[in-house]
């Protein structure tokens, strides 16, 4: 059985061929990789499988583009960033399904990452004219320090399979906005999206050089260690696992990359007893069952008091019970909602990553904090109360870069707080950092 979309722009449909220097080009061994629907298993198409020596031509194109590119007006990256954007909302329809074909997730789930990935452009084609510096009083009477902001260089980027859009654009918005040029690694699983993408740039008129979206599967070790060790490459962005970001940080060692790693979550999702039950139970369905519970910022813990745990389990469950499946088959797996949980267990400690709900019991404010804050991640996290008092206080208590209030939708092109810990670090570090200073290389002195 296929699910082969009708596309309206079948040319966003890229097959055998991966972006290099504004051209669409073949891997240069000849070889490919197939890409499989994972609702039914079918062949979707094949994509180039680049090496070692295609990500060097690419970086190269990268590097032969960057000084011309860093010199483009800021209002110029803003524009192109715009027009990125409205051809992404153009085409949204045969992104989303593009999205759902290889990636798997429901339509509605697909369509509101179109809107979301697009979002990032638009939020960078607003910041790009923003990138400045400082003026700072400095320790010599009439003397003044004056900062400045410059793009870093060339970005390796590397995004995984579960947002084929909106990891990339959350990357290339800020790179292109900084005046950066970049190399993407398209996820293996789900390469067709970016490849529609980098369609859509060439599209907008992106000077060619600027993106370049490689493709592997096999060969990912070593595209990702052509990227790490390249010394034109300065700063590596990578968003996917904490065991994959701890070997890319190894690797980047040698050369001293600039990093921004968003890596794996184990959100604690946490309803009180004063809580409005209605907003807390739609929370945790939109938290938990988001993108099937493959989302980074899922709720993976769900701690909720003791007065209210019989109710809140029962609407809950009813509600997933709700949930209607398009298709039922060997590659699906039902939502499930498991009640009576303890911390020894493995879904207490480790990042679950697909929709199974998992409910703890609690007493205290105290008891579910410490439960809360025993992750060995600290990315995201979630609580219900009406308590003004308990808000402020439990907010600042988690040990995590950010913190959903009686909601369970956090994302946002907005938020800084989308910079992740591999090792549980205290909030102000997280909040200190800006996204759109992602690809800036540090204040230099003019
Ligand atoms: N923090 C975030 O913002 C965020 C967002 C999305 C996903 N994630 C995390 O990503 C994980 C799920 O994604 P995944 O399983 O695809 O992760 P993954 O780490 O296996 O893969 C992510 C990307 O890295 C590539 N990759 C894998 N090994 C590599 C290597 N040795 N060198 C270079 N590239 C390599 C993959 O091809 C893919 O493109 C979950 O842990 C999830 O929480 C985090
Ligand atoms: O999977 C992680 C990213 C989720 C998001 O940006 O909302």
């Amino acid at each position: 059985m296929s699910n082969a979309p009708q596309l309206k722009d079948p040319s966003l449909f890229k097959k055998d061929v991966a972006y290099i220097n504004g051209e669409w080009i073949k891997a240069q061994s000849g070889k490919t990789f197939e890409v499989h629907d994972p609702a039914t298993g079918s062949l979707i198409g094949t994509c180039p499988e680049m090496s070692r020596a295609d990500t060097t031509a690419a970086i190269a194109a990268a590097t032969a583009a960057f000084p011309t590119f860093r010199t483009t007006t800021p209002r110029q990256r803003a524009r192109w960033l715009h027009k990125w954007y409205t051809l992404m909302m153009d085409h949204a329809s045969d992104l989303a399904a593009l999205i759902t074909w290889e990636n798997g997730k429901p339509t509605a789930d697909a369509a509101g990452e179109v809107a979301y990935a697009a979002s990032f452009f638009e939020w960078f084609a607003e910041e790009a004219p923003r990138g400045d510096g400082d003026t700072i009083s400095a320790t010599v009477a009439g003397n003044r320090i004056f900062t400045i902001k410059e793009p870093v260089g060339v970005c390796g980027l590397i995004t995984p399979w579960n947002f084929p859009a909106a990891m990339i654009t959350r990357k290339i918005g800020p790179a292109i906005a900084a005046g950066c040029t970049l190399v993407a690694k398209s996820p293996g699983e789900t390469p067709f999206t970016g490849l529609a993408l980098a369609e859509l740039a060439h599209r907008a008129g992106i000077p060619k050089g600027v993106v370049n979206v490689v493709t592997a599967m096999q060969n990912t070790v070593e595209v990702g260690e052509t990227l790490t060790s390249s010394p034109e490459v300065r700063k590596v962005s990578f968003t996917g696992s904490t065991g994959v970001g701890k070997l890319l940080m190894k690797q980047s060692a040698d050369t001293l990359k600039k990093l921004s790693f968003e890596l794996g979550g184990n959100a604690p999702f946490i309803v009180f007893d004063d809580a409005d039950m209605d907003v807390a139970v739609n929370g945790a369905v939109a938290s938990k069952f988001r993108s099937s519970g493959q989302t980074c910022i899922c709720a993976n813990r769900i701690y909720v008091q003791k007065g209210v745990y019989e109710e809140f389990a029962k609407r809950f469950a009813e509600k997933v019970k709700s949930f209607k499946m398009e298709q039922m088959g060997a590659n699906f797996f039902e939502p499930t909602v498991i009640t009576g949980m303890n911390m020894q267990m493995q879904l207490a400690s480790e990042e679950t990553f697909g929709p199974v709900a998992g409910l703890f019991p609690f007493e205290t404010e105290k008891e579910v904090v410490d439960m809360a804050n025993t992750a060995d991640v600290g990315l995201a996290g979630y609580f219900f109360s009406k308590d003004l008092q308990r808000v402020y206080r439990v907010a600042e208590a988690l040990e995590v870069g950010m913190v959903g209030v009686n909601t369970g939708l956090i994302s946002d092109p907005a938020a800084p707080g989308m910079v992740k810990a591999l090792i549980k670090l205290h909030k102000e570090s997280f909040l200190s950092c800006q996204v759109v200073e992602l690809m800036l290389s540090s204040e230099a002195p003019m």
